[in-house]
């Protein structure tokens, strides 16, 4: 079961515990929304890191998630799923006593996982956003665990909202497919980009034209998608021509096993979700 909502971001203290490339996407997407930057906090180890964020956004940063959880009523963890177990460990004796709206973005880690190592009974929502978070063009999945209630629902989903449209998904097992869908997704698209520009520049394009003619090609082709109402395959007939020259392209991609390898390609990346849990636990 899905739904999608946006809402305004939320005004309570919000901790990031790592700061890297996709916390700087939500929090930029929380300041361009107008959410008040005396309440983002944000933990980063690493000091060009929170430099570049104290900077850009106007944010208070620290050098350890200790120092930057207290009295923060949501923390959202955004580190790598390899460190994920000891950065939650660490904050045990705090989230005891503070209980928090936990909310995490790490690929795989599951949100018993996050209750577990975080000393237990808490609430937990499991965010998958993208990259395009930075431009608030992204879509961000969002499982709750059942101590949710309904005001850290919406807490979350402003959180994420700022990013995006958010979906939310019924079933955890289901955060994976999301992951390997619209996480990973983004760089799906940019190899297409990559291998539409290396084909133009074979048939004889200049590098300039090949890119600009890949780029805008996507672009117009994703606000089609987005905007016109109509399903893809639709689209895609309008632009084939009986015996013309995207059928002659089409018909080369299904001869090529074009969807089974897109399919393959999503699995692997659901595959390696539960991967990353179960390596990391
Ligand atoms: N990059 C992407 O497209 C997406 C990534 N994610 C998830 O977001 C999470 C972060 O990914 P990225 O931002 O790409 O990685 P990143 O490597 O850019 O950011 C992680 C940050 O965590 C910091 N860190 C390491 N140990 C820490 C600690 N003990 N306390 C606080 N911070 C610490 C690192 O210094 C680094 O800046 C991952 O779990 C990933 O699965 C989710 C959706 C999309
Ligand atoms: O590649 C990864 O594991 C992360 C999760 C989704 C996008 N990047």
């Amino acid at each position: 079961m899905t739904e999608s909502a946006t809402a305004a971001p939320s005004l309570a203290p919000i901790a990031f515990i790592g700061g890297g490339n996709m916390a700087r996407s939500l929090i930029g997407g929380l300041v361009a929304a107008g959410a008040d930057r005396n309440r983002i906090r944000v933990a980063e180890p690493d000091a060009r890191t929170r430099a570049g964020l104290a900077e850009d956004f106007g944010v208070a940063c620290f050098a350890s998630a200790a120092e930057a959880v207290p009295g923060a009523a949501t923390w959202v963890f955004a580190v790598k799923p390899q460190v994920m177990r000891e950065v939650c460990e660490s904050l045990t004796p705090i989230a005891r006593a503070e209980r928090p709206l936990v909310v995490s973005i790490a690929a795989g880690i599951t949100a018993a996982q996050l209750d577990r190592w975080l000393g237990g009974g808490l609430a937990v929502v499991r965010a998958m956003p993208n990259t395009p978070a930075l431009l608030g063009a992204g879509v961000t999945g969002l499982f709750a665990n059942a101590r949710v209630d309904g005001g850290e629902r919406e807490r979350a989903n402003g959180l994420l909202a700022s990013a995006g449209q958010t979906v939310w998904i019924a079933d955890e097992a289901q955060m994976d497919a999301v992951t390997a869908t619209s996480g990973s997704g983004p760089a799906y698209v940019f190899l297409l980009a990559e291998a539409m520009e290396d084909a133009a520049i074979a048939q004889g394009l200049p590098a300039d034209a090949a890119r600009i003619l890949a780029q805008q090609t996507i672009l117009g082709a994703a606000r089609m998608l987005t905007g016109s109402g109509e399903p893809p395959a639709e689209l895609r007939r309008r632009v084939t021509s009986p015996n013309g020259t995207t059928q002659a392209a089409i018909e080369t991609f299904e001869a090529g096993g074009f969807r089974a390898l897109v399919g393959r390609a999503i699995e692997a990346a659901t595959r390696r979700g539960a991967e990353l849990s179960a390596a990391n636990d």
